[in-house]
């Protein structure tokens, strides 16, 4: 579109009024599945998210939430929360972080740009620090991306080179981390024999260290810095197979929680500390868990936990993380360019809204949702509340999580008429589906479809409208199946619990004494995905979505 006609005025919807208070729902990691026993969602006693289903099959239906339909590479990519909130907010398909680095690897641009001349300055006299999650689950990172960047890094001159690696266990099956650290051994291996000194110099695993997200716990953070930059940690290992074969050999251990380790000489010193002259490369695409670390890394003035030291180092992030704090400031690969948001032109067009989650989903419902970017478009029309979660504890002790102090502030705020979009993220399905805990995940789900009652009910006394989604599937199937759909049985005839996100659709309804009698789903987008939800629910504020945006998933008919 030429920048001379460009307007952010919506115009009018022929058929739908203005003024009706919407509430968004995104239930995280909420998909459809087949059902049984390991369907938390169907085990779960959910009497509000059943009766949307078969209450009326006209505002109800599927989306889809992985693989192309969100950006992502291929259809095997499960869908997260970056990718689905950014889809659901923006209203169109952006090729994601993975999909760009792939992209900069294969064709050799990533060795081109400013960045990566940039760290290439510390390669002869100081070390290739790479740090990031080392698992193929492509939520956060991909572990043929870190391969092909040290391989691209020693061909461009690094000739000391340290990996930090986090175990993951979260979007891949617990346990498949050793396998990762002898592929990575082995190419590090490989490098040696060409004679550049190529170690693992600690690790932990990614919930206990370096990534929490929206600063929920900075301890995680600083449990990092001292193995990564300060050499310091509990434990210690000649060898990081060794490292993490023993640590999960104690029975309560696994890949998501390992302690930090270092990696020592035989003299018992750290092999790879980060210091003065060193270049640091976070390699993780996905920013929400990298953001804490790059302001660690970044920031001169910091007072989140004591550096104790502050190396001065060059410091890269694999993607640009946060667009408007521009954190941090060389990165190498830049990211989708997410522009003019449903929330920006709502809020342009007089749309006063609302925003909330607990800590841990605080940035999907605003971050993300957002495009990416922290902050307000217009504080006079916004506000956005943080309800603080819990700190220190997996989820599955405490399933119930923050969902009803959600579904209470969503219902207050409603009540109150002053805003017209009110948008939630109730976040129990997916954060206590990723402990792999049935039980807890069933009671999650439970919570979850309590606090949808609460915001429908609200919704009801005020005669507004709601829209109720998910983001990606989660606790819908909660264990490994091979290709005929039947469970898979570990060595000891247990079935392989998945902790990570599905490649199922996930339900979207309509509905509220404000819709009017005529709208309903058209069956003509039969393939719609996430990103259709934005054009849906603009038409819903009495809008036409701007028409750059995915097709609108209803049509108003006349009765
Ligand atoms: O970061 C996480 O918790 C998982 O890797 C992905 O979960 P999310 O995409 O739902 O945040
Ligand atoms: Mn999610
Ligand atoms: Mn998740």
């Amino acid at each position: 579109m030429g920048s001379t006609d460009f307007s952010w005025k919506l115009a009018d919807h022929p058929k739908l009024p203005k003024g009706k208070t919407l509430a968004i729902v995104v239930l995280d990691g909420w998909g459809e599945a087949n059902p049984d026993k390991y369907n938390c969602i169907h085990t779960a006693n959910t009497p509000t998210m059943d009766s949307l289903k078969t209450g009326a099959p006209e505002k109800w239906r599927l989306v889809r939430a992985h693989g192309k339909a969100v950006g992502l590479p291929t259809e095997d990519d499960m869908g997260n929360s970056e990718v689905g909130h950014n889809a659901l907010g923006a209203g169109r398909i952006y090729a994601q972080g993975a999909k760009l680095v792939d992209f900069a690897l294969a064709s050799g641009k990533i060795y081109e740009g400013e960045a990566f001349k940039y760290i290439k300055e510390s390669f002869d006299k100081g070390t290739l620090h790479l740090i990031g999650l080392l698992s193929d689950g492509g939520v956060h990172s991909r572990i043929d991306q870190l391969q092909l960047l040290l391989k691209g890094a020693a061909e461009h001159g690094a000739k000391r080179i340290r990996v930090h690696i986090l175990t993951d266990g979260r979007d891949v099956l617990d346990g498949s981390s050793v396998g990762f650290v002898e592929t990575l051994e082995k190419d590090l291996a490989n490098l040696r024999e060409k004679g550049i000194d190529a170690q693992i110099a600690s690790g932990g695993g990614r919930m206990y260290v370096t990534m929490d997200r929206y600063e929920n716990d900075w301890d995680v953070v600083k449990r990092g810095w001292d193995a990564q930059v300060l050499g310091e940690a509990p434990h210690k290992f000649q060898n990081a197979v060794e490292a993490v074969k023993t640590l999960r050999s104690n029975p309560k251990a696994n890949d998501q929680y390992l302690p930090p380790f270092v990696i020592v000489d035989e003299s018992g010193k750290a092999i790879g500390p980060i210091v003065d002259g060193d270049a640091v490369v976070t390699t993780n695409f996905r920013a929400d868990r990298m953001v804490m670390l790059a302001k660690a890394l970044e920031y001169e003035d910091f007072d989140k936990f004591d550096r104790v030291h502050f190396p001065k180092i060059r410091y890269a992030g694999m993607l640009q993380y946060d667009g408007e704090l521009k954190l941090p400031s060389h990165y190498l690969v830049s990211p989708p360019e997410i522009e003019r948001t449903s929330g920006e032109y709502l809020v342009k067009n007089g749309i006063r809204t609302f925003a909330c989650s607990e800590t841990v989903k605080f940035g999907h419902v605003t971050f993300f949702w957002n495009g990416n970017r922290s902050g307000y478009f217009d504080s006079t029309k916004e506000e956005y509340v943080e309800i603080p979660s819990d700190v220190g504890i997996t989820f599955n002790v405490q399933p119930k999580m923050k969902a009803l102090e959600i579904g209470e502030k969503a219902r207050d705020v409603i009540l109150s008429g002053k805003f017209d979009q009110v948008r939630v993220n109730i976040p129990n399905s997916d954060m206590v589906g990723h402990t792999g805990d049935i039980q807890a995940t069933t009671v999650a789900c439970e919570a979850a479809d309590l606090a949808v009652k609460m915001i429908i009910d609200a919704i009801e006394q005020v005669g507004g409208i709601y829209v109720i989604t998910a983001d990606h599937g989660n606790a819908e199937d909660m264990v490994k199946r091979n290709k005929s759909g039947q469970p898979l049985l570990d060595k000891e005839g247990n079935v392989q619990i998945l902790t990570s996100h599905t490649l199922q659709p996930v339900p979207i309804a309509i509905g509220g004494p404000g819709l009017g009698p005529g709208v309903r789903f058209r069956k003509d987008v039969p393939n719609g995905g996430l990103a259709n939800v934005a054009a849906t629910f603009i038409n819903l504020h009495g809008f036409e979505a701007p028409n750059d945006y995915e097709t609108t998933l209803i049509e108003v008919v006349d009765n």
